[in-house]
């Protein structure tokens, strides 16, 4: 089946629009990559995303044209990808479309019940592509108490379950997440969950700083040094001690948390305050790693992929902070770093329509195995 898997994460970088060839279902699944890219996520749309995620003043209005908004950006995504390819957007079997995150609040409190909200109206998607679109993929888990995050773990495992090696798949995006699938080849003892933040902080940084979306290479960091004093403040931050399965997003770790720091350490070199919060970033997944997965399974292997992979600091930082691991990213053996998650949503999508469930309990913490995503057939 023909398919494009379309994802746009928390960094707000881009949309990552991935066609692929998927065959069979299950353990049985293939997929082969054919064409990947990715397109630009206007300004305008952007900001509003950061407010939604700030929980600022937003109107019902902007709310529901922004869900068109995205609809369009994603249909466009669908139809680029498909001219590379000298295709018909008609030709596809189907589209999986993760949408925009614009709230992530899987615990409920006081406020609020629990809830999770991916925009970009697959209606939309389907009447400008003409074929079947899935997509909202992460409520029916959050429905079933679970945190509707990180959900890769199911695709993570059809692809690189390996009766050799443990492996760690370590995503660096907006938010860090890990997998790790162990050498049992049982599904049950996958281990998953938001590591915290990869390149959040650090664009915050930057563009408060130097007006760049993001430290390239990580050049900058690396010609900072530690801050002691930041280091010791965000080695006590509260999501470091919440029990796993957990995940994370924009709410915790966004702009306002990152400009109470630069505000804090105003005096401090730029360059410092980006070392520091990029090895905050591997700081999180060695804790994490050392406090919780190491005494179930032992690491052969932590594969990275997302843009944070393409950051020479996180990779120094990490090897130092676990030098036992062999670090290595997804080219090394044979894929594609960027394309990961949109691929992976082609992988549930697939389950999707061949009615099978593709939450992972012991990842997402929901009360039991769900189909995951809505289906939108073509008009
Ligand atoms: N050459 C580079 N050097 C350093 N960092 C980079 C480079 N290219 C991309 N990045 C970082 O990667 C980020 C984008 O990563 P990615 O596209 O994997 O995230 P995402 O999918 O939006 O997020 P998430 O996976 O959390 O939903 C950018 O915001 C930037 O910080
Ligand atoms: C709510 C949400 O959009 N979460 C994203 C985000 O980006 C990374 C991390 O935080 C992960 O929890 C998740 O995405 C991946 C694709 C997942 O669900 O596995």
């Amino acid at each position: 089946m023909l398919s494009v898997g379309i994802m746009s994460g928390t960094s707000l970088d881009g949309v990552d629009v991935a066609l692929c060839e998927i065959l069979g279902s299950g353990t049985d699944t293939s997929v082969r990559l054919i064409e990947f890219d990715t397109y630009d996520l206007p300004q305008a749309i952007q900001e509003k995303v950061r407010q939604c995620a700030a929980n600022e003043f937003i109107r019902p209005a902007d709310l529901s044209s922004l869900n068109f908004e995205l609809g369009e950006l994603f249909a466009d995504g669908v139809k680029q990808i498909c001219q590379k390819a000298r295709i018909e957007t008609t030709e596809l079997d189907f589209v999986a479309s993760h949408g925009q995150t614009i709230y992530h609040h899987p615990f409920p409190n006081n406020e609020y019940v629990a809830n999770t909200m991916q925009l970009g109206e697959s209606g939309v998607i389907a009447a400008r592509c003409g074929c079947t679109v899935i997509s909202d993929f992460r409520v029916i888990d959050v429905a079933l108490g679970g945190q509707g995050a990180p959900l890769v773990p199911y695709s993570e495992y059809v692809v690189y379950a390996d009766k050799n090696k443990s492996r760690g798949l370590q995503n660096l995006g907006g938010i860090g997440n890990i997998t790790i699938v162990p050498n049992t080849m049982d599904s049950n003892d996958i281990v998953a969950f938001d590591t915290g933040p990869a390149n959040m902080m650090i664009d915050s940084a930057m563009k408060h700083y130097f007006q760049k979306n993001y430290d390239k290479g990580g050049e900058s960091a690396l010609s900072g040094e530690f801050i002691p004093q930041l280091q010791a403040e965000l080695k006590g931050h509260p999501y470091l001690k919440l029990p796993i399965p957990k995940s994370t997003g924009r709410e915790m770790f966004g702009d306002d948390y990152v400009a109470s720091i630069l505000e804090r350490y105003k005096s401090s070199k730029a360059e410092d305050v980006v070392a520091t919060l990029t090895w905050f970033t591997a700081y999180c997944i060695s804790y994490h790693y050392y406090e919780y997965v190491e005494k179930i399974h032992t690491l052969d292997e932590l594969i990275i992929s997302g843009g944070g992979s393409h950051n020479k600091a996180i990779r120094k930082y990490l090897s130092e902070l676990m030098p036992e691991v062999s670090i290595l990213v997804q080219e090394d053996i044979g894929f594609n770093s960027d394309a990961k998650e949109a691929i992976a949503f082609v992988i549930l999508a697939n389950e999707t329509l061949h009615k099978q469930p593709s939450n992972v309990l012991s990842a997402t913490g929901a009360s039991k195995p769900a189909i995951l995503g809505k289906i939108q057939y073509a008009p």
